[in-house]
């Protein structure tokens, strides 16, 4: 037996141990509380506990009261009834008993479980083996989770046996790479690099490989970074454990630079992504200047959402026009790119164009095979895009060579930055919220929560069961006034055919 094997059989004997004791007890089923008066409905989303299905586990003093910083006063542990509401706009007018109002309007207020430390938790430090896995595209800020899930768990709760699984769910299981011993040292200054250290990537999820590795390597703490797909696996990992009754808390900790993660208010990363996004469009916006009848071309991160393009036309001022997946578009006519280009040129004698990598996708010519779904998917089953920003570029000179026949000078300068923004370390601000993402999900396992998303709800952090967000997403709402500003600041069109 190797060094750390004895360690391994130990912590897999231990689990199964939990379970075959707790086999004969009945799971208590963690339903909604709807909590009502005459005016609303209260739709807690709660969570499941490791006691729901394994009853009598043993509670243990959060070792956060002996650590002299922290002083716990009244009300610095929090409770199953701290919650946050999703929905914090209301119209007072449709509110019951208000003298407008002749109807009755019941209010649903969604509410989640707070994030935050819990005064018994359901791990003795001794025995948490903790698994840290990257997964899907790179975003800022994924070494600082990592680094500061390692250093909370060491520093806050005790924890010794940390682990990195590298690249991404095939790692897990695969005999190619072994998992990484992680401690503070190790992850000081990760904070400041771009990427991740444990290495990410794309397909190779194989839910029985994976869970029988983890019950294997006795991990009883699983924190999977990762966006969509990567929550819609954890799902499937944390049904699997549950299905098996073995004391496993999954958290989940959603990055994605797209922004298109549904319930929270924003993911990590996006914001260093919309400053780094400035540079493309500045050095656009003087190629196009420094040119007669210059445009510059700008394609950004956003597979189905336009969030990055959008934030980084409303901080640059430089845009001219801002395309999105959300709003379809269309060149030639009436209302049309071709057309508000040829004023904005005649008006400036240049235009800037950001572009969601998602945008415009029909309109591009794909082979037959792409067409009839054959082909172009990534290794987790993601539409490869076609490149929006190469098509347009060429559809541009196109249209002015075709209709300017007398006028020579024609610029497109196009820039694709796409890697530069997302592969960059996390700014201040996002580093900040890792570090906060990473403390939220450390306290939900160690409070014996399983299957949940840590995030920010309006400002403050809650725990999101997993599935909900798997099946969550966030598009631009072009309904709503941030759109309308774009529209209004750009003066661009609707492309709403008339
Ligand atoms: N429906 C699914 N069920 C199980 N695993 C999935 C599912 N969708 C994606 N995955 C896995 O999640 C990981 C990351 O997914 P991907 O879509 O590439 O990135 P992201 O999580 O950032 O959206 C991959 O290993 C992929 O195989
Ligand atoms: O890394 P790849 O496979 O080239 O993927 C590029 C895609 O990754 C993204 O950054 C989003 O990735 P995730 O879904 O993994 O968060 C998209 O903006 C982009 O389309
Ligand atoms: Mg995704």
């Amino acid at each position: 037996m190797e060094a750390g094997e004895e360690d391994i059989s130990a912590a897999a004997a231990n689990l199964r141990n939990d379970a075959h004791q707790q086999q004969q007890q009945p799971p208590v089923s963690s339903s909604n509380i709807i909590s009502v008066d005459n005016n609303s409905v209260i739709n807690l989303h709660s969570l499941t506990h490791l006691t729901d299905y394994l009853p009598h586990l043993q509670t243990h003093v959060n070792p956060l009261d002996s650590i002299p910083f922290f002083h716990p006063i009244s009300g610095f542990y929090l409770s199953p009834t701290d919650v946050i509401f999703r929905n914090i706009l209301f119209d007072l007018s449709l509110s019951a008993g208000s003298s407008g109002s002749a109807t009755h309007h019941l209010q649903q207020l969604d509410a989640y479980h707070r994030a935050g430390p819990r005064k018994h938790i359901y791990f003795d430090h001794s025995h948490v083996r903790a698994a840290i896995v990257t997964c899907g595209g790179l975003c800022p800020g994924m070494n600082t989770v990592i680094r500061e899930l390692v250093v909370g768990l060491w520093d806050l709760y005790g924890v010794r046996h940390i682990f990195g699984i590298k690249s991404g769910y095939r790692g897990f299981y695969s005999a190619s790479t072994d998992p990484v011993p992680l401690c503070p040292n190790m992850v000081h200054d990760l904070h400041k690099r771009g990427g991740t250290v444990l290495e990410t990537s794309r397909g190779g999820f194989d839910l029985h490989l994976i869970v029988n590795a983890i019950e294997n390597r006795g991990y009883n703490q699983v924190y999977i970074i990762g966006g969509d797909g990567t929550m819609r696996g954890a799902v499937k990992i944390f049904e699997e454990i549950k299905r098996r009754k073995l004391k496993i808390a999954v958290a989940g900790i959603p990055k994605t630079v797209d922004n298109d993660v549904g319930v929270i208010d924003r993911s990590f990363g996006f914001q260093t992504a919309v400053e780094m996004a400035q540079e493309a469009i500045s050095a656009a916006h003087v190629e196009a200047e420094s040119a007669v009848n210059g445009v510059g071309l700008v394609k950004l991160m956003g597979r189905s959402t336009g969030h990055i393009a959008l934030h980084a036309t409303l901080s640059s001022r430089d845009v001219d026009c801002c395309l999105i997946p959300e709003i379809e578009f269309y060149l030639e006519g009436k209302g049309g790119l071709f057309e508000f280009l040829e004023s904005r040129l005649k008006q400036n004698g240049h235009a800037v164009l950001v572009v969601a990598e998602g945008a415009g996708q029909n309109l591009i010519p794909r082979s037959k095979e792409a067409a009839e779904g054959q082909a172009g998917k990534d290794e987790s089953g993601n539409a490869v895009l076609l490149d929006v920003g190469g098509w347009l570029k060429s559809e541009l000179k196109k249209w002015w060579g075709r209709d300017h026949p007398e006028e020579e000078l024609f610029t497109v300068k196009y820039i694709d930055p796409t890697y530069m923004i997302r592969a960059v370390a996390a700014n201040a601000t996002d580093n900040l919220y890792c570090t906060l993402l990473a403390h939220a999900a450390i306290h939900g396992a160690m409070a014996g929560y399983s299957g949940f998303v840590c995030g920010p709800i309006n400002g403050n952090y809650g725990y999101i069961p997993v599935e909900e967000v798997a099946g969550a997403n966030n598009v631009v709402d072009t309904n709503d006034h941030k759109w309308a500003w774009v529209r209004s600041v750009n003066n661009q069109p609707d492309f709403m055919r008339t």
